[in-house]
């Protein structure tokens, strides 16, 4: 069952933040460490402004991507670069506690290389996120998992590689079902009234077709934390 939490615009920020601050000062409290994975896309500045709220251990977080672009660290599509300069100069979190994709390699060699780096950074092939910070496309695609696509099927690798993505740049590298529903908690924020419709179908209509409506945390909590204007339908 998703937990749906709905509030007016301005307050989707605070509203957020409490939530990121509980799951991950519980996580640093029973494990010892935070793992997160961040997301970018249009509201990534205001999760920027959310994350800088939260009050917690920030030693103890290790940041992966959900998805990344695959273009260089300092190019405007980069969604570490955002990170880079909108999140850690405004927090105690260090660059070396993002694991970030490799640069100029091909897609393919980066998810590759990156499943390497998250094998090592969680010490086993079982990648159990204790939160994934999660967005959602016009079109219902979340991570870089869009509708229609064969990836959306992919169960042998853990992050897999895309270079047809319908959303702008068309290379990426995106985590795959079967590791998003092993996290602990899928946390999608959502606002504005262009997703309204999608919203409508994944959690009036439970229109399995939308890519979002497939991440079901096997035994983790999922919440849909919107605002009004995308949460009018419901
Ligand atoms: O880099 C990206 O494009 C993403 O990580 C992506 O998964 C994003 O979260 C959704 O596409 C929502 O993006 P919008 O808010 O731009 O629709």
């Amino acid at each position: 069952m998703a937990t749906i939490l709905v509030c007016k615009e301005e307050e989707l920020i605070t509203k957020l933040s409490s939530q990121i601050e509980q799951i991950a000062n519980d996580a640093i409290e029973n494990r010892g460490k935070f793992f997160v994975g961040f997301s970018g896309g249009s509201w990534l500045n205001n999760l920027c402004e959310c994350l800088q709220t939260v009050d917690t251990e920030w030693s103890k977080w290790v940041v992966a991507f959900c998805d990344e672009r695959v273009v260089p660290e300092n190019d405007e599509d980069s969604t570490f670069g955002t990170y880079k300069r909108e999140l850690i100069p405004k927090t105690k979190l260090v660059e070396k506690q993002f694991i970030k994709i490799k640069q100029g390699v091909s897609a393919a060699e980066a998810a590759k290389d990156y499943t390497e780096q998250l094998t090592k950074a969680f010490g086993s092939e079982d990648f159990v996120f204790d939160l994934l910070l999660l967005g959602m496309g016009p079109d219902g695609h979340t991570c870089s998992l869009f509708p229609g696509h064969p990836l959306l099927n992919e169960t042998a690798l853990s992050v897999a590689s895309i270079t047809d993505s319908p959303k702008f740049p068309p290379e990426r590298i995106t985590l795959t079902f079967p590791i998003i529903n092993k996290a602990r908690n899928c946390m999608f924020a959502v606002c504005g009234s262009s997703k309204a419709e999608m919203i409508q179908r994944i959690l009036k209509d439970n229109d399995d077709s939308v890519p979002a409506r497939r991440v079901k945390p096997v035994s983790g909590n999922l919440y849909w934390v919107l605002d009004e204007h995308s949460a009018k339908n419901l």
